[in-house]
């Protein structure tokens, strides 16, 4: 694994000059954050030596090198999912190449359905932290020291300092947002009622197919992170209606831009 990660760095290095220390990963419909990048170099993940390719509506398949506001960046439009049928390594792939090409601060971000009832579709939700409820763990298996520990420390995955400036900047900015718990399942079936009962139990205030294996496999390797949801339908059995992907997405784009305004101004200031 690590000798195909370097090789991939080897080829990001010889095709981009930019070496930013900001990688975001956008999740679905939110893609609209890379028209705040400017003076970009797209590159689609076919292109990309050992990288998966992106299966889902929604998600293009290309990381976006650019800048916003002078900062450099680098942007994941499209990520992996573990019901796409990719293993955890492949899922988390894209994170050990951002590690190892010279990224300290990784913003996360997805669409989420709302367990927390005071949430509404559209509500953008700081991740404070997350439930690990895929069954299972990108980290299993056998642990190269040159990525990070065997037994690494959750204790704040999500950094407090980048919670703190992403506050500050909405407070700033007038953004409205909610705090919260994410809770990562496998999908791709939405949950059942019954299944928003247990997360809620557990502490589930979003809930979303993604995400949690990259925050791992982030705070592993010693990034800062940062974490946000975008609510585009609450969970079954607080929603009126059905569930559909499409309607995720339109949500997502629609309520994209507070979302794209809020990371853009946040990432001039790490
Ligand atoms: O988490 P992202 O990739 O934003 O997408 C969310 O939306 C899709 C379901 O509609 C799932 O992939 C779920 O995880
Ligand atoms: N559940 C799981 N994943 C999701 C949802 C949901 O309600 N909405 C968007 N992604």
């Amino acid at each position: 694994m690590y000798d195909k990660v370097m090789e991939t760095v080897t080829y990001l290095n010889e095709k981009v000059a930019y070496r930013p220390k900001v990688a975001i990963i956008l999740g679905s419909g939110l893609g609209d954050l890379v028209d705040y990048i400017e003076e970009k170099v797209e590159i689609s993940y076919e292109e990309i030596p050992n990288f998966p390719v992106s299966t889902v509506a929604g998600h293009a398949g290309q990381l976006v090198f650019g800048k916003i506001g002078g900062v450099e960046v680098l942007a994941m439009k499209g990520r992996f999912h573990y019901y796409e049928g990719y293993d955890m390594k492949q899922v988390t792939y894209p994170v050990y190449v951002m590690k190892q090409f010279g990224i300290e601060n990784i913003i996360v971000s997805n669409a989420a359905g709302g367990a927390n009832s005071t949430f509404k579709p559209g509500t953008l939700m700081l991740i404070t932290d997350h439930i690990n409820a895929f069954g299972t763990n990108p980290l299993i298996g056998k642990n190269d020291e040159r990525f990070g520990p065997r037994f690494p420390d959750m204790s704040e995955t999500y950094t407090k300092k980048l919670q703190e400036l992403a506050k500050t900047t909405a407070k700033e900015m007038g953004i409205d947002y909610r705090e919260g718990v994410y809770l990562g399942t496998t999908g791709p079936t939405y949950e059942t009622a019954a299944e928003v009962r247990a997360f809620i139990s557990m502490g589930a205030d979003a809930i979303g197919m993604s995400t949690v294996p990259e925050v791992i496999i982030a705070n592993y390797t010693g990034m800062n992170i940062l974490g946000i949801s975008c609510i585009t339908n609450m969970a079954t059995g607080i929603a009126k209606e059905a569930h559909s992907h499409e309607a995720v997405v339109e949500i997502a784009k629609r309520t994209g831009n507070e979302f794209c305004r809020w990371v853009a101004e946040t990432v001039k200031k790490i």
